[in-house]
């Protein structure tokens, strides 16, 4: 992960191939944004150093055939990083600059501005289509981003949104033709609260989105327990291998 500052954090993920979210990944990010906080930053925007993947979402490798111990700190360090974007009380935006598949959509759906380069990248929430339920918390940041009737279409029918889709449904704000575009922009919406005092600005953003993160903080332990239950059923682990097989095999081609 590298921070560029220039009173605006840029944070650029960089995990080749395809920044999948491992543990080592979710902690990096959640030092990071701790750091951030702390440097009173005016804001921070996300980003990727691979030219055609903002992030695959979370790293397969975590869930298939897992170590107990380590699969629940992932899954717990996992809500952390959530619990600190979301809820981030200074201002974050998204310079999509690639895929945005799952976990990559939440990240993004986690900010508060998203511009998107053009071109044929899609980004959504796929769990459906790939025979799982996005928690409650990955599709509540969905639905805070896009109208809910819109939202319930693309969860249920694990919608992947083109470019020209997500700007039409509101999935993303603006489109822009190269990363440097896009972390400009991305800019210009975070300087939009030089003159908002930081406090009730912050203090908005918190009170906006409470009911959202106060639903996972008093739910962690269900949530944890209910994602261990899942990963740990033999059909899971059977559908994540034949997952991991076929991505294997397309990228091969
Ligand atoms: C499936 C989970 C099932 C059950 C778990 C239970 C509960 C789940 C709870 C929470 C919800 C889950 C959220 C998620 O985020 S799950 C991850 C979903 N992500 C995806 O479906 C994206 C998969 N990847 C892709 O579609 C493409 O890789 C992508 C469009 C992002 C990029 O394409 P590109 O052509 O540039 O790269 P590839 O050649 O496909 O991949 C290169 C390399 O990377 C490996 N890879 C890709 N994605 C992942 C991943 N998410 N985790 C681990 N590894 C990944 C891919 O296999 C290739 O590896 P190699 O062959 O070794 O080079």
């Amino acid at each position: 992960m590298a921070v560029d500052n220039d009173g605006i954090a840029v944070v650029t993920l960089q995990r080749p191939p395809v920044n999948s979210l491992n543990l080592d990944l979710l902690q990096a990010m959640n030092n990071t944004f701790d750091d951030v906080a702390k440097n009173k930053s005016k804001g921070m925007i996300l980003t990727s150093a691979s030219p055609t993947v903002f992030s695959a979402g979370l790293d397969i490798m975590e869930m298939y055939k897992p170590d107990p111990k380590r699969v629940e700190t992932f899954w717990v360090t996992l809500q952390d990083m959530w619990l600190k974007l979301f809820g981030a009380s200074f201002p974050t935006a998204a310079a999509i600059n690639g895929h945005a598949p799952a976990g990559g959509c939440l990240i993004a759906t986690s900010c508060e501005y998203r511009v998107m380069l053009s071109g044929k990248f899609t980004i959504g929430l796929n769990e459906t289509a790939l025979g799982i339920v996005a928690p409650t918390w990955f599709q509540d940041s969905l639905r805070h981003t896009i109208p809910t009737r819109q939202a319930e279409i693309a969860l249920t029918t694990g919608k992947m949104f083109t470019v020209d889709e997500a700007l039409k449904v509101g999935l993303i704000d603006e489109t822009a033709a190269d990363k440097a575009e896009a972390i400009e922009k991305c800019k210009k919406f975070i300087k939009r609260f030089d003159k908002i005092p930081s406090l009730a600005r912050g203090m908005t953003k918190q009170i906006f989105r409470q009911e959202v993160l106060k639903k996972l903080l008093t739910n962690r332990q269900a949530d944890t327990k209910q994602f261990l239950d899942l990963v740990n059923q033999p059909k899971v682990q059977q559908s994540l291998e034949l997952y991991l097989a076929m991505l294997k095999q397309k990228s091969q081609k």
